[in-house]
């Protein structure tokens, strides 16, 4: 049992998603330990006032402005601050009411209270990887002058994380990251020319917001991870790879240059990476589920399959070209993710909509922040454009 006087104060941005609630979870847990003082939603104002009569954090910021009121009347009799917006985002990121950010807002929209709050010199529990897949370069380079730690709350980072524990970053031969293979594993692409959003949504191991999952079964989630890897643990593209592993216990490795691996294991289940990421250096002593030995008889691999599965090469090559192609990927992706969950593109035209944005947008080498917005748009316009045609083009 460990004794602090002090509690660590945490900010949960995106604390009504998926990682959101799983870290509210965690901190209930620890109440001698963690202190709620922000919490941020977009559009959730009933959840996000839910959980702000539970924590009474300084702070809580709803997107969407016209929330505001429903937000501040409903939080009149506790002395929290409400306040709304975008702008209202990036100002809560820097202020100096928290220790530690949990970054569990959802894709882009996550980038910029992400770079404040780097900016500042904060730590941070990086749970947003498309932050660094669009600006990697950007953020690990603010981090190292303002002396922001970010700490790896994504499962397959995480584990990468634990593995180099007391490791000499020099000695790392590779990283390899596992994919549970998502709930097309084994399928060919004639299977997938009508299956719609439900099925795409089942994802086999993990319960996450409708984003990833779907990013998890067209495999993009590892071609992300690949670059967010990168730019988390500073190697080169040829030392990351993947390997399917659909028991999801293996939540990823490092071979070492002396062909030692080291693997972390555990039941898949985000509250563990979360909890490490808010505690680290140190770990909690805890209930949560425990891998049962006598129950699973075996942990398998495979081969990732780029035929069926473009969208990992295409994010394979974003990571080996860098400078603003991973940005020009992402945006496609977002794009083509909330087309396909509109049904207005099927889930194969996805990786025509990526690969298109992709061979017509300019390379550009060294970006600052304003670049990365433009690029971020003009490839949002360009995807947009492919989805109302519901072109199909041929990569
Ligand atoms: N879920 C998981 O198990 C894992 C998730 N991740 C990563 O963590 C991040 C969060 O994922 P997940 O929790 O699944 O996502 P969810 O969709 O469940 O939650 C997203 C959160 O972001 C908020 N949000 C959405 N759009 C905006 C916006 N434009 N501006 C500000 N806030 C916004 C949402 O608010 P509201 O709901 O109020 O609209 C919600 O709080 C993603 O980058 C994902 O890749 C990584 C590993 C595992
Ligand atoms: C839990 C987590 O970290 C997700 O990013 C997960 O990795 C998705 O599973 P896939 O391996 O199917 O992409
Ligand atoms: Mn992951």
């Amino acid at each position: 049992m460990n004794h602090h006087s002090e509690l660590i104060r945490v900010a949960v941005f995106g604390s009504t998603g998926s990682i959101g609630i799983q870290t509210l979870d965690v901190i209930r847990q620890y109440p001698e330990r963690f202190k709620i003082t922000v919490l941020t939603a977009y559009e959730n104002a009933d959840l996000l006032i839910r959980q702000a009569k539970e924590f009474e954090p300084d702070l809580v910021v709803i997107g969407r402005e016209e929330k505001y009121h429903q937000v501040k009347d409903a939080l009149i009799n506790i002395e929290t601050i409400v306040a709304a917006g975008v702008k209202a985002l990036e100002h809560a990121a820097e202020m100096g009411v928290y220790d530690i950010m949990i970054a569990a807002i959802v894709g882009y929209a996550g980038l910029r209270p992400t770079m404040k709050a780097v900016e500042k010199g904060k730590k941070i529990g990086l749970a947003n990887k498309e932050t660094l897949v669009v600006a990697g370069e950007l953020i690990t380079r603010m981090a190292k002058i303002s002396g922001s730690e970010i700490l790896p709350v994504d499962s397959e980072h995480s584990a990468i994380f634990q593995c180099l524990e007391g490791e000499k970053l020099n000695n790392i031969e590779k990283l390899i990251l596992t994919a549970s293979g998502g709930p097309f594993r084994g399928k060919k692409k004639y299977d997938l020319e009508r299956i719609g959003p439900a099925d795409a949504l089942k994802h086999p191991n993990w319960d996450m917001g409708a984003k990833v999952t779907i990013d998890s079964a067209s495999l993009m989630n590892k071609g992300l991870e690949m670059i967010e890897a990168k730019w988390l643990f500073d190697v080169r593209p040829d030392q990351i790879e993947a390997v399917v592993h659909p028991q999801s216990i293996i939540h990823s490795m490092v071979q070492f240059e002396d062909g030692c691996i080291k693997a972390q294991m555990g039941v898949p289940d985000m509250r563990l990476p979360i909890q490490y990421a808010l505690s680290y250096p140190e770990r909690l002593a805890g209930k949560l589920p425990r891998f049962d030995f006598d129950c699973s008889s075996q942990l398998s691999f495979e081969k990732i399959d780029t035929d069926t599965f473009p969208n990992f090469l295409l994010a394979k090559d974003a990571l080996y070209r860098g400078g603003n192609i991973p940005c020009v990927l992402n945006a496609a992706n977002e794009v083509a993710v909330a087309a396909f969950l509109l049904q207005n593109v099927g889930f194969l035209q996805m990786s025509d909509v990526i690969g298109h944005t992709m061979s017509v947008m300019p390379f550009m080498e060294q970006l600052s922040l304003d670049d990365y917005i433009e690029c971020d748009q003009e490839a949002r316009q360009i995807a947009a454009s492919l989805v109302k045609k519901r072109t199909v083009i041929n990569i």
